[in-house]
């Protein structure tokens, strides 16, 4: 399977990373990843017959800078077009920034492969949230495939779950911590007593936050991945403006402390769910209990509970927030679109 990897931060290099670890384990599958682009904001690097990952893995340990790789052409002429032009990749992994406004630079990147006939996978959550039916509707057109799994929370497997394994029910209503982030903020500001600006820091450091953070701590990041599963397995085109969104940023130390004193946790809960006959999405921190099924997801770890009209109620805990994790997730869709797994029907 020849791809091409636009956008190299934290999730790609932890992918690149991970496809090499796993060689072995993928060619048992009968999978062959063949890298041939690996594009980033200011230049990429292009191999026709498949970059060599040992030799570009060691490049990286002393360099960050892509762009002093060279491999197959200039540098800063190998862009996302130049790689459409040349027709030699069978699946795009997008993993650009997420911007919640336009869903650009990644709208562009998705769209334009699936017309070229070209799989997508994907960790970037801004087109998705903002056009995943019609981004849908051109994946079937084209008869391709695009996956999603890292778009709602990695690890944890949420929108693939939902989709397979309550295929034939209908889902109620889904909650959950879908954030690492913040679930993580949290843990650290009860263990240490730190305030939540310090805790946010240690997240960055980790690869975690968002690109732009404020996603996390405001709570769009929670009401992106509630709004793709919602969407996606509700079959509704809600948009962010249908969410009530609140973030983390005005909790307290004391607080932490008073909700611990009495043995309670807060957590940054997404809920979608029907009162009067209408769905009622909601972002806020709740301080739960321990007979909450979302109570034990702590720290990067994160949780979904779906209740369905006949599979009854599902709750996963789990799939902590980091970047191999994250990257392992797009990992999982490539090797199911190997083995003939159809996402899009
Ligand atoms: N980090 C995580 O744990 C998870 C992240 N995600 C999602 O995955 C995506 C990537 O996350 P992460 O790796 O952490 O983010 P980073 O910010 O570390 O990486 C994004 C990369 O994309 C590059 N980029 C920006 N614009 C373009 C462009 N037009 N063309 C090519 N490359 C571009 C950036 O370059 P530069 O830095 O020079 O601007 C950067 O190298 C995001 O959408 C995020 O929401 C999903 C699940 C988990
Ligand atoms: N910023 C996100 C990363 C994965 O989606 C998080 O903290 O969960």
């Amino acid at each position: 399977m020849r791809i091409g990897i636009v956008g190299f931060g934290g999730v790609g290099r932890a992918f690149l990373k991970l496809i090499y670890d796993k060689k072995c384990l993928l060619e048992k599958e009968g999978l062959n990843i063949q890298v041939n682009y690996i594009i980033d904001i200011y230049g990429g690097v292009y191999n026709k017959n498949g970059l060599d990952l040992p030799k570009f893995i060691d490049f990286l340990s002393s360099e960050r800078d892509i762009t002093k790789y060279c491999d197959g052409g200039k540098p800063e002429e190998i862009n996302f077009e130049f790689m459409l032009q040349n027709s030699d990749v069978d699946l795009l992994v997008e993993m650009t920034p997420t911007n919640k406004e336009t869903g650009e630079p990644g709208m562009t990147h998705i769209k334009r492969c699936l017309e070229h006939k070209i799989n997508v996978v994907t960790s970037n959550k801004g087109p998705i949230l903002l056009a995943y039916k019609e981004l849908y509707d051109l994946a079937k057109t084209n008869n391709v495939q695009l996956c999603i799994g890292c778009t709602t929370g990695g690890a944890l497997p949420t929108v693939n779950g939902g989709v397979m394994d309550l295929a034939g029910s209908n889902i109620t209503s889904i909650e959950g911590v879908l954030n690492g982030t913040t679930n993580f903020i949290i843990k650290e500001m009860e263990d240490t007593g730190c305030l939540y600006s310090e805790a946010l820091k240690k997240a960055q450091e980790s690869g975690i936050a968002e690109t732009n953070p404020s996603l996390d701590v405001e709570g769009y990041d929670t009401a992106s991945k509630l709004l793709i599963l919602t969407n996606v397995l509700m079959n509704t085109q809600k948009s962010l403006a249908d969410i009530s969104i609140e973030g983390i940023t005005k909790v307290t130390p004391e607080d932490i402390k008073k909700a611990t004193s009495l043995n309670k946790k807060y957590k940054l809960v997404g809920k979608t769910e029907m009162v009067s006959k209408e769905l009622k999405m909601t972002v806020k921190l709740e301080m739960l209990d321990s007979s909450s099924p979302l109570y034990g997801g702590e720290g990067k770890n994160k949780a979904v509970r779906y209740v369905s009209d006949t599979l009854g109620e599902l709750t996963i805990i789990g799939g902590a927030s980091g970047v191999t994790p994250a990257a392992a997730s797009i990992l999982r869709d490539i090797v199911n679109i190997h083995r003939g797994y159809k996402f899009i029907g």
